[in-house]
């Protein structure tokens, strides 16, 4: 293990005790440079998007190296953490998923819902997602790249300049 990550944990009153445990796990853990939490608290209510943009703008602008987010189903945190430019964030309760999320798709956000998976795989997940390190100079580095420049709107889904969609794919 080499650098130790900056963490953001966020989730929706859904996810509450599960992102506290977590939270409490990575502070202790010895692995995380930080962890910020963007809420919410026992009694808060906000709507999971809110709280999962807040958590990925902080990836996305660099305060933050990662983000661990939780909802009911992990579904809705994901999606909304997708919206904002530059991240990668994707649900995933198993082992593989986890190490693949990182190794292969170099996801910055991993979440999890706790209306879906018990708290000890969910807390043992995330002590796994903490060991890996995206590899840039692996094969999976092009294709990640393909996406990020999909986003840019620089290339099309077969790497043409400008051309984007089905008909790029094609
Ligand atoms: O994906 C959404 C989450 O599971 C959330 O915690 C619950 O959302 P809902 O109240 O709209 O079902």
């Amino acid at each position: 293990m080499t650098d130790k990550l900056r963490i953001v944990v966020g989730c929706d009153d859904a996810g509450y005790q599960y992102k506290e445990a977590l939270k409490r796990d990575l502070e202790n853990s010895g692995l995380v440079a930080s962890v910020t939490d963007v809420g919410v608290d026992a009694d808060g209510h906000t709507a999971y998007p809110k709280v999962a943009i807040a958590a990925a703008e902080l990836v996305a602008r660099g305060e933050a190296d990662r983000a661990l987010l939780v909802c009911g189903t992990g579904l809705g945190v994901a999606i909304a953490a997708n919206k904002v430019k530059g991240i990668r964030a994707v649900t995933a309760h198993d082992s593989f998923s986890v190490e693949r999320a990182v190794l292969s798709n170099n996801a910055q956000v991993l979440t999890f819902g706790q209306r879906v998976i018990g708290l000890e795989l969910a807390r043992r997940l995330a002590g796994e997602w903490l060991t890996y390190r995206f590899d840039e100079t692996s094969a999976s580095a092009a294709k990640v790249q393909l996406m990020c420049d999909y986003e840019e709107g620089a290339v099309g889904a077969d790497g043409a300049d400008g051309a984007h969609g089905a008909e790029a794919a094609a």
